[in-house]
């Protein structure tokens, strides 16, 4: 039972090119994000079917996220992380989500940028 409350999938550092940021001069050139993502699921039904149905597909995943992220033009990379969580939610019915986005460079002095959320859909049944 336990090993099922903390299974998760997780991508790092997926690398995608988008419009992104609060300023003028942020809006008409892209800039790179790295997205990295937990994601609940239970991986044991996989690890014993041995079956990509059963499995939360890190490829199609990583596709739908990256499509998603450079569908349209935002300006804070919270919006990305929040809409990022529910894409997974809605689209790969993940259990819960912990969501990265990194900007490496929004600050010329800082050697990362990032901000990080958490959503537990079990918790809140939506
Ligand atoms: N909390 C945030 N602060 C800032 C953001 C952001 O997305 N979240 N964005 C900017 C600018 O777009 C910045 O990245 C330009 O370098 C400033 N602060």
């Amino acid at each position: 039972m336990e090993s099922k409350m903390t299974d998760c999938v997780i991508i790092e550092d997926l690398a995608i090119d988008t419009i992104i940021g609060v300023f003028d001069w942020e809006k008409t050139q892209q800039q790179r994000l790295y997205v990295t993502l937990h994601m609940g699921w239970d991986n044991s039904i996989p690890g014993n079917s041995d079956d990509i149905a059963d499995a939360l597909d890190y490829d199609a995943v990583s596709r739908h996220v990256s499509a998603w992220v450079s569908g349209q033009p935002r300006e804070l990379i919270e919006q990305v992380a929040e809409g990022i969580a529910t894409e997974l939610h809605q689209q790969f019915a993940v259990l819960w989500v912990k969501v990265k986005v990194a900007k490496p460079g929004a600050v010329a002095q800082a050697k990362n940028i990032a901000v990080e959320i958490y959503r537990d859909f079990a918790a809140t049944g939506k």
